[in-house]
């Protein structure tokens, strides 16, 4: 089956939009350039982009797929829809799982469901500790075999400097990443919103930023101990954005991500205490926002990737105290961060298209992420020009907790490939 497109743009390396076509076949990008088929090309079906931008596929390391084990919120056919209507083609499943895919068994038993149900290509995180307590490492050498490309304990940090260490000499050794949600419990304090001014004024319990900042400070120091990749999950402080600066220039090899609802935010725009904005790290100040928007700017922070996290609604409707952390992003990260920064001249198109692209495939060695003639054909298409309402009834996820349903946006996912084979088409277009 070979796919011509046309009336499709990319952009070139001085970040203006210019027409290209693309041919699909076996799998590949065949042929692109202009006029391909009055050069005679064959192809079975043509699509006519009406003027949208083709990327390569968004690559996502930081989803939550519910699968086993909260298959309510959502599964790993439903997430990877819903990471294919966001034009995303390669997606990072976190493994805060029921059960948790602690030894090859189990984790083949994830790989199997990924094999059959897996809508665009999805790479399953291994966790660092057995149960993601933080006592009892996993044999990293047999998840490594049963097909893990990194370790995570994702949705609660490694508590003990001790067992960290050891994590990432194992990881090291084999030259596998060691990803990190960094939280350290005993600076919890019961919080369920950024401590601050807001937190007070709304009389909830705070988190401080230095419950995630001083664990990024002891692994640092650990990661350049030990010579792991160390890559740090959803950074949301100031303080967390120049420790890593500094790490970085001292030569330590960490690289880390950033959500879009980070980058957007802040605590000030929680109305009251309601959940949908609910998420772990919190919401920050102004001006952690402002520093990590430099973060991007300088190259401390690596990329952009969603922390795709649902829940159900019946969940979300509690009081922030009680209600679980996190919201869904895979349906809207590309046109948030187009409208929010792209049409605001924040960031060029090309930036948020690299931290969305070729940057994360880089991190982690994934051979997605390009439009060359010869690669997977993994790719999206982008409506530019005309603007939407975030509707959750649209979402193919099974859930819809979003602070940002109802805002208009550009950027709208008109088509998604994977192997060249459409896995997301937007109906009436
Ligand atoms: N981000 C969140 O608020 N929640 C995540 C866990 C996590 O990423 O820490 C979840 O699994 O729901
Ligand atoms: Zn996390
Ligand atoms: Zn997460």
């Amino acid at each position: 089956m070979a796919i011509l497109i046309t009336n499709s743009l990319v952009l070139n390396e001085r970040n203006q939009l210019i027409p290209c076509e693309f041919l699909l076949k076996d799998g590949k990008i065949q042929a692109k350039g202009a006029a391909l088929e009055e050069q005679g090309v064959k192809f079975d079906q043509k699509i006519d982009a009406q003027g949208a931008l083709v990327t390569p596929g968004l690559v996502d390391v930081h989803v939550h797929f519910r699968e086993p084990g909260f298959t309510h919120k959502e599964t790993i056919a439903t997430g990877s829809a819903a990471a294919a209507r966001g034009g995303f083609t390669t997606v990072c499943a976190m493994p805060n799982l029921d059960p948790v895919p602690d030894t090859a068994e189990k984790f083949e038993q994830v790989q199997k469901i990924i094999d059959r149900d897996g809508v665009v290509n999805v790479l399953q995180y291994a966790p660092i500790t057995q149960n993601l307590r933080s006592d009892e490492l996993v044999d990293f050498e047999k998840l490594k075999k049963a097909g893990a490309f990194a370790f995570t304990n994702d949705g609660v940090g490694v508590q003990t400097a001790g067992v960290m260490y050891q994590a990432m000499k194992a990881a090291a050794k084999l030259g596998m990443p060691i990803v990190a949600h960094t939280e350290d419990e005993s600076l919890l304090f019961g919080g369920c919103m950024h401590h601050g001014e807001k937190s007070k004024e709304l009389g909830l319990p705070g988190i401080l930023s230095a419950t995630e900042s001083s664990q990024i400070a002891r692994d640092l120091i650990l990661a350049e101990e030990t010579g792991v990749h160390y890559h740090v999950c959803h950074v949301s402080t100031k303080e967390s954005v120049r420790i890593i600066r500094d790490a970085k220039r001292a030569g330590v090899k960490v690289t880390c991500e950033v959500c879009p609802h980070h980058l957007i935010l802040s605590d000030n725009d929680i109305p009251g205490d309601d959940a949908i904005y609910k998420m772990n790290p919190p919401l920050r100040g102004e001006d952690d926002r402002q520093a990590l928007i430099e973060g991007l700017l300088d190259g401390t922070i690596d990329c952009i990737a969603t922390d795709h996290a649902p829940h159900s609604r019946e969940e979300k409707a509690q009081s922030m105290v009680s209600a679980p952390f996190g919201i869904v992003g895979s349906e809207t990260a590309f046109s948030l961060m187009y409208t929010h920064f792209v049409k605001t001249n924040i960031f060029t198109l090309k930036q948020v298209i690299d931290w969305m692209t070729d940057r994360p495939a880089h991190i982690f060695g994934l051979t997605s992420g390009t439009l060359d003639i010869g690669a997977a054909a993994d790719l999206a298409l982008f409506d530019l020009e005309h603007p939407f309402e975030i509707n959750g009834e649209d979402f193919a996820s099974k859930s819809d907790n979003t602070p940002f349903l109802g805002e208009k946006v550009y950027g709208e996912t008109m088509y998604t490939f994977v192997s060249g084979k459409l896995v997301w088409a937007k109906r009436g277009k």
